[in-house]
């Protein structure tokens, strides 16, 4: 069977502090866009794992969609093997939880092939062992994310219609480097408040990672810039970049990049 794991962006991102386990608390609202890849899992005599599309650095043992078929084989010793692969569409250290959405899809269409009866709580709790995004991916709709990201809670939140449009511009951002840059603070003011009134967001939704990330790679600045140059009513980066989108009204006119940018343009269903 094949599945499209989609990325995600962060509307707002407030870094709070710094625990004790080396992870940080954040609030933040994760909403699904439709940049999607493909992942097929098919039965098969012994276990496989291949990939295609955007390279992947690192070993394919660490791949997030391994490491999700052997959590579910430690409690499911009958797990049928499998064949998996993966076509990868969506760049990667671009604050965009691409490696998250295909562990937690892994997970998801496991659940459901073999039919092992997980619900969607316990999905949750496994994807919240392979990372603080993955837990989001599982039921993969609007929602607050609290804690290190994996507390979630229901958020009505409708941004349909409005034209998306994501940029990548190359630079690859680690996500544990990023958090390092980062001096925790609580925030001011209460980030559902600001999301209830999207004419607040362009002075009022921030994404903590922006300063720093800004300051060490400003042409990620420029994108924004030129996002807003182009019409955007609202645009900020993703998670820990170095991915910027901008929320348009219309559909958005060609902006001047340099041709090695990823440009994602797409009207939200
Ligand atoms: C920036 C975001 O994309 C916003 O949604 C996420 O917080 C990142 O989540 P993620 O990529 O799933 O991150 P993980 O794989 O869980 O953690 C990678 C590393 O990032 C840091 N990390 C991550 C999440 C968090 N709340 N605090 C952290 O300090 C830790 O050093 C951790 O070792
Ligand atoms: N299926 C996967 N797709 C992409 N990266 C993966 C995958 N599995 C493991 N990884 C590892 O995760 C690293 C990317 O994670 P990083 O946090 O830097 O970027 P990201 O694209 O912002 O993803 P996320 O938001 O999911 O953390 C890669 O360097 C790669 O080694």
């Amino acid at each position: 069977m094949i599945i499209f794991p989609n990325a995600k962006i962060n509307l707002g991102l407030h870094v709070l502090r710094k625990r004790n386990d080396g992870f940080h608390d954040i609030e933040t609202c994760m909403y699904p866009i439709p940049l999607k890849e493909a992942l097929e899992i098919i039965p098969s005599k012994s276990f496989s794992f291949s990939h295609s599309g955007i390279s992947i650095p690192g070993d394919s043992d660490n791949n997030l969609i391994v490491k999700a078929y052997q959590l579910l084989a430690e409690d499911f010793p009958e797990l049928p093997t499998v064949a998996i692969h993966l076509h990868k569409s969506i760049p990667i250290g671009a604050g965009l939880g691409g490696g998250s959405a295909d562990a937690a899809f892994t997970l998801s269409l496991l659940n459901q092939l073999f039919s092992l009866g997980l619900t969607t709580k316990q999905l949750e709790n496994y994807a919240s062992q392979l990372g603080s995004d993955c837990p989001f991916f599982i039921q993969n709709n609007p929602q607050m994310a609290e804690g290190r990201g994996e507390k979630l809670a229901p958020l009505h939140l409708d941004l349909s219609g409005n034209w998306l449009c994501m940029i990548h511009p190359g630079i690859h951002i680690g996500t544990k480097e990023a958090y390092g840059g980062i001096q925790p603070k609580l925030s001011g003011k209460n980030l559902r408040t600001i999301l209830s009134d999207q004419s607040t967001w362009k002075s009022q939704l921030i994404n903590d990672f922006e300063k720093g990330i800004f300051n060490s790679h400003p042409e990620i600045a420029t994108v924004k810039e030129k996002l807003y140059e182009a019409g955007a009513w609202y645009a900020a980066m993703s998670g820990s970049g170095s991915a910027v989108f901008g929320l348009f009204k219309d559909c958005p006119t060609a902006m001047d990049l340099p041709e090695n940018y990823f440009v994602f343009t797409e009207k939200l269903p």
